[in-house]
């Protein structure tokens, strides 16, 4: 596979170079033309064939089907430069887009009997890193073949022989390649004999599959415009690059050091981007490399520099880089197992539609373009269609960042710079400025039998009674997962779970409850009133289990986002009194001794102390309407306006009024 991917990368720079160089004589639009065709070529029978060469290589021996497609793709790509010496231009290029088309029928062939040999080699459970595997020599011989065809090109230039000869070298390097590649598969007896099933759906067929499903939902939606939206501007810049370089005094060197450029990018920004801001939510992140690859794209088409282009292609490359890992892992994490090689093929397929339509039409539209001069006093700026082709397609890349972070933002309402910042600075999802948010969140803390239950009953009940659309839940169990883990948590017989999955399982309760209660609630504008949240985790599992704190706080400030509520209402009260309160037999919790109970207290009081302008500290065992006094004047001070601010606005303006 490393063989025959770094010849596919050889083959795509040689070729491209080679009809670019052919036409080198015709003016811009030739170039552009020719080398979109050589694109064309390549993606083309992948779209008309694909379902009947998969049908075809079904019923064949997997390992005769790879060495006979290896020996005659060998011999179409020794063809080529064989060609090019003899023949005039015209038939060259001619014979280069032909043995294009029929190398690329041949690789329908290769490529499924090599992808269902994988498993028959592979033991299952180590599948997953031989996928990676796949991966990184797929990607990973980019880089190398670009710096070879580049070595290439300044080697024939500095021996000062034909231009066009560095290209035929890299295909001849490219065909040995597939010539090791037959010879390695022979020797491969391990390959079974008898055929196997290789499903190869029709690519159609494939994309109405992956519609249905990614039309609804939105966080796929969501990915896969962005993933496309890359490709596309991918496409755009793979489309012109020859003639953009060409059109920046660079040579076929240059044109491979471009091209290595996306790739070494791409491996930066897979291995250390994600490091960079990996405290950024990564659908953030997502949408943001992809705003950013736009952008760049943009400055690469209007600064005609080639050493300032190679340092963008690098950044582009970097954000295609960061877009792509993320989109396959979010979707490898949260697409179902049933559906997710759906989603994979649904993607790829409708990967190459976009990419050959954007290919097919980017050629064509720089030539229909042509080259432009703008002269002002003694300078002179040069726009051609490459340039716009690459600033259409940053453009595309920009708008499709944007929507498709709309699609599945987790962080809605929360402003992207706020976050930003913070992931610069290396924290973990700033707290979430609630200034933002047009509903109030008040929580009630404290230890057992204190009476939160009770207080946030007569909150929710005076509230209620002023008009406010007021939302009261508790912790843990408000959700339906959330009730299954409270049945754990609080199951007395449930004795030997440990400190950590108790936090854990707080957290994932939390988790749950701010994204399907909470936070839905408090952007409607509603008063949220919940019986206990973060502060209990950092009291019981924090103090009471002796965790460090540190790691309890960065748990639960990932669970609910950075959520903290307006008011904090703290009612305080000694654990022998709360705990004799309390009727019926002790749950898990409060049958710990009465000196976790303490720790717990001591930690909730520390809490408060600690940012008194966010808490209430009320005394537990005054009677039950001194409390319900006393909470309700403060909460009076941050109330909202119950009429909302749009409706006076309407009524401010009615005509009744002002007649
Ligand atoms: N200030 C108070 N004085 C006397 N009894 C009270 C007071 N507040 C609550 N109670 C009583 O104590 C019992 C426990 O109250 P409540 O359920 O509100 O406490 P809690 O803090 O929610 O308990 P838990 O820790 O179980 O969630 C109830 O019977 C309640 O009527
Ligand atoms: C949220 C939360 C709760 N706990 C403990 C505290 C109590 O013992 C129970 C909840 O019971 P309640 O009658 O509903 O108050 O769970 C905890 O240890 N950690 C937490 O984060």
């Amino acid at each position: 596979m490393s063989a025959c991917s770094l010849g596919d990368w050889l083959n795509i720079l040689a070729l491209t170079a080679l009809a670019g160089n052919l036409m080198a004589q015709g003016d811009f639009r030739a170039q552009s033309l020719a080398v979109g065709g050589v694109f064309i070529a390549k993606m083309l029978p992948a779209i008309i064939l694909g379902p009947v060469a998969g049908a075809f290589a079904d019923r064949f021996d997997r390992r005769v089907t790879m060495v006979v497609a290896d020996l005659t793709r060998f011999l179409l790509v020794v063809s080529i430069p064989a060609v090019v010496w003899v023949a005039s231009n015209d038939v060259a290029y001619r014979w280069i887009i032909i043995a294009t088309v029929l190398v690329e029928c041949v690789n329908l062939f290769w490529v499924p009997a090599k992808d269902a040999t994988v498993p028959n080699l592979v033991p299952p459970q180590r599948l997953e890193q031989a996928n990676q595997l796949n991966l990184l020599v797929t990607y990973g011989t980019a880089p190398l073949a670009a710096a070879l065809f580049a070595a290439l090109s300044v080697v024939v230039s500095l021996f000062g022989a034909d231009v066009w000869l560095s290209s035929a070298w890299a295909l001849l390097v490219n065909a040995g390649a597939y010539l090791v590649s037959a010879f390695l598969v022979f020797t491969l007896k391990d390959i079974p004999r008898r055929r196997g099933e290789i499903s190869t759906p029709s690519v159609f067929k494939q994309i109405i599959e992956g519609w249905r499903f990614v039309g609804g939902n939105r966080l796929i939606r969501g990915l896969v415009i962005g993933m496309l939206g890359t490709f596309a501007a991918g496409g755009a810049v793979i489309g012109v690059a020859k003639p953009y370089v060409t059109a920046l005094q660079g040579g076929d060197a240059a044109y491979g050091v471009v091209f290595g450029a996306v790739f070494v990018g791409m491996a930066l920004g897979m291995f250390f981007g994600l490091r960079l801001l990996g405290e950024l939510s990564r659908r953030r992140l997502f949408g943001l490399a992809i705003v950013v690859a736009g952008l760049v794209l943009i400055a690469i088409a209007l600064i005609h520099n080639l050493v300032i282009v190679v340092m963008l292609t690098v950044l582009l490359g970097a954000c295609a880089g960061i877009a792509w890992i993320i989109g396959y892992t979010l979707i490898g994490l949260e697409v179902d197992d049933s559906l997710r090689g759906r989603t994979f093929s649904f993607l790829q397929s409708t990967a190459r539609v976009v990419l050959l339509l954007v290919v097919a039409v980017a050629g064509p539209l720089a030539a229909l373009f042509g080259s432009h001069r703008l002269e002002v006093a003694s300078l002179v700026y040069v726009f051609d269609g490459t340039n716009l082709v690459l600033v259409v397609g940053g453009a595309l890349a920009t708008i499709v960042g944007v929507v498709g972070l709309r699609h599945m933002d987790d962080r809605a309402g929360i402003p992207f710079t706020s976050d930003l910042l913070a992931a610069v600075r290396g924290e973990r999802y700033g707290s979430e400025p609630l200034e933002h948010v047009p509903g109030l969140f008040i929580a009630f803390e404290g230890g057992e039998g204190s009476g939160k239950t009770t207080q946030s009953r007569m909150v929710a009940i005076w509230l209620r009674d002023q008009g406010y659309d007021v939302v009261q839940t508790r912790e843990p169990g408000s959700t339906k997962v959330g009730m299954r883990l409270r049945a754990i948590l609080l199951d007395a017989a449930e004795k030997g779970l440990s400190a950590r999955s108790e936090a854990l399982l707080y957290a994932a309760d939390r988790a749950e409850h701010v994204e399907k209660v909470i936070r839905p609630a408090l952007h409607r504008g509603a008063v949220v009133v919940t019986d206990r949240y973060v502060d209990s985790s950092l009291a019981y599992q924090g103090a009471g289990r002796a965790l460090d704190p540190e790691d309890v706080s960065k748990v639960n400030a990932w669970a609910t986002g950075g959520l903290v509520p307006h008011l904090t209402v703290l009612i305080d009260t000694p654990p022998e009194i709360g705990l004799r309160r309390l009727g019926g037999a002790a749950d898990r919790i409060e049958s710990e001794p009465v000196e976790f109970h303490e720790r717990v207290r001591k930690e909730f009081r520390a809490l408060a102390a600690a940012a008194p302008e966010r808490y209430l500290v009320v005394d537990g065992t005054l009677g039950l309407d001194e409390i319900t006094r006393v909470v309700q004047d403060r909460v009076r001070e941050i109330l909202p306006d119950p009429v909302p601010q749009t409706s006076e606005d309407i009524t401010g303006t009615m005509p009744a009024i002002r007649d």
